[in-house]
């Protein structure tokens, strides 16, 4: 029987196999890992784990640092002022330099989001395995590659051996027939498919998107949609690598080259998932169907089309109406009011999910010559510093500032609370990261998950909107 593309990437990177365990049960297999990535927030005690023990990082050169979670986005180069932050940058400074592991500190072109880096800089490849001990470590799955968020203890495992147990997992095929419309974007369809599986859906599987319209989408587009599986509660989501994929990578500063990398791209068509091979499960979406997506509540599978209404608890069964009734509580939403009525006062253009160069560039194109509401706050921060230079470059930061919006320097910032980007309670936020937990964004702080789109659109108009809510910018000088 064939085998899917997951099952192929496991079977290269196998070291030893697990099958039964003395006791009953199963041992997991041991597979290689060929990137490791790492960040302040989740390292600390892995590096004390190895120095406990007496052990040095098995591959440095496999290894990359970058600061993110915790940095400031204005004045990057001025001390930290929070102490807990600042400690946390501290202790991976010091750790990189005792374990001799490269790292991109605040300050550095190289530096931005972990999930940024690995591909930018070409260390992301088909079929490698990568983790990183953070759950959207799924995003790298965009190029073909197995790529699993991983435990602190896993994290100094890695750190040791190169090596991670893992348990088998089951394999699903999400199915995106037909095109998507203009306007929509992958971030919706990751929105769509975890609105229709649930934030459960996915446990225990690798997902692959597959069909027209994935093989449409840029790899930044299925890097957003790879990025958010975990959200579906999957353990890592995949895209069959392709020609888009070949040309993202050709060139970059680590990818294979001359001969290496003809031979490299000879192997990579190969992983791709056999015709005869069987999925544990099958999900289909309709592309063209699709029209912007936008939650509502506190998880990212309470998301509706933009053009629908807040949903009502008393047309559900018991256990949704529960959960929807605490979170329109939470989020202060009164149940059939339409999407398009409910005012904003932040929004944010950022996080690994949507803080790349097409992301930036697709909402410049919406407000140019447009301008903010004067009830909105709009914060637009890079993912990387290496995407901040290309925009600049593009005179991207012109336009969003001209618009009135602020203009950052890369990190995490308002995608989560751990630096001094945060909503103050109450507030409401239009924000294209990947989660609307309760307090994500700041104690209080109540946030809906959109597009790069709506969330340009939402800012000009100060209630959630897609581009064609807006009136076309030469009226405004009319
Ligand atoms: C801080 C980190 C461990 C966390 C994660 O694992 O995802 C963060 O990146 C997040 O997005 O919530
Ligand atoms: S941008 Fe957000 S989701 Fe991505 S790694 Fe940072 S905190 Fe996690």
């Amino acid at each position: 029987m064939g085998r899917t593309l997951a099952e192929k990437v496991w079977d290269q990177h196998v070291v030893r196999a697990g099958g039964a365990a003395p006791g009953g049960g199963t041992e997991p297999d041991l597979l290689y890992i060929d990137l490791h990535l790492v960040h302040e927030v989740t390292s600390p005690q892995a590096f004390d784990g190895l120095r406990l023990a007496g052990r040095r990082v098995r591959r440095p050169d496999l290894t990359i640092a970058t600061e993110d979670h915790n940095v400031p986005t204005l004045d990057i180069l001025a001390p930290i002022a929070d102490e807990v932050s600042r400690t946390q940058v501290d202790t991976l400074r010091r750790n990189v330099e005792e374990f001799g592991i490269r790292l991109f500190p605040m300050g550095d072109d190289n530096q931005g989001i972990v999930h940024m880096i690995g591909p930018e800089l070409g260390l992301t490849q088909p079929g490698t395995t990568v983790v990183c001990g953070d759950s959207h470590t799924s995003t790298h799955g965009a190029f073909g590659a197995l790529a699993f968020g991983i435990g602190t203890s896993e994290v100094e495992h890695v750190l040791a051996t190169q090596t991670l147990p893992l348990r088998p997992f089951k394999t699903m095929a999400i199915e995106i027939s037909g095109e998507l419309r203009p306007g929509v974007t992958s971030k919706d369809v990751i929105l769509a498919v975890i609105a229709q599986i649930g934030t459960g859906g996915g446990a225990g599987y690798v997902l692959e998107y597959r069909g027209e319209a994935v093989r449409q989408m840029s790899m930044e587009a299925r890097m957003t949609m790879c990025n958010m599986s975990i959200e579906a509660g999957a353990r890592a989501g995949m895209v069959a690598p392709d020609e888009t994929t070949f040309a993202y990578l050709e060139g970059r500063p680590h990818a294979p080259q001359g001969e290496q990398w003809d031979s490299a791209v000879a192997a990579w068509r190969e992983l791709r998932t056999d015709d005869d091979a069987v999925f544990d499960e099958v999900v289909h979406i309709d592309a063209g169907s699709l029209t912007p997506y936008v939650t509502w509540g506190t998880n990212p599978g309470q998301g509706v089309p933009l053009g629908e209404t807040v949903p009502d608890p008393a047309e559900m069964d018991d256990a949704d109406a529960v959960a929807t009734r605490k979170a329109l509580e939470y989020m202060a939403l009164e149940p059939g009011t339409p999407l398009r009525d409910v005012g904003v006062d932040v929004v944010f253009l950022g996080s690994c999910t949507n803080a790349r160069i097409e992301d930036l560039r697709a909402a410049a194109s919406v407000m140019e010559g447009r301008h903010v509401a004067d009830s909105v706050q709009m914060l637009v921060v890079p993912g990387s510093m290496r995407v901040k230079m290309q925009a600049e470059q593009e005179g991207l930061d012109k336009v969003f500032t001209e618009a009135g919006a602020e203009w950052r320097s890369a990190g995490c910032s308002m995608c989560l609370g751990m630096n001094p980007d945060q909503l103050a309670p109450g507030q409401r936020c239009a924000s294209t990261s990947n989660r609307n937990f309760e307090g994500r964004q700041g104690k209080g702080g109540r946030t809906h998950l959109v597009s790069p789109l709506v969330a340009a659109a939402t800012a000009v108009r100060g209630t959630l909107s897609s581009p064609e809510d807006l009136s076309p910018t030469t009226l405004q000088f009319a």
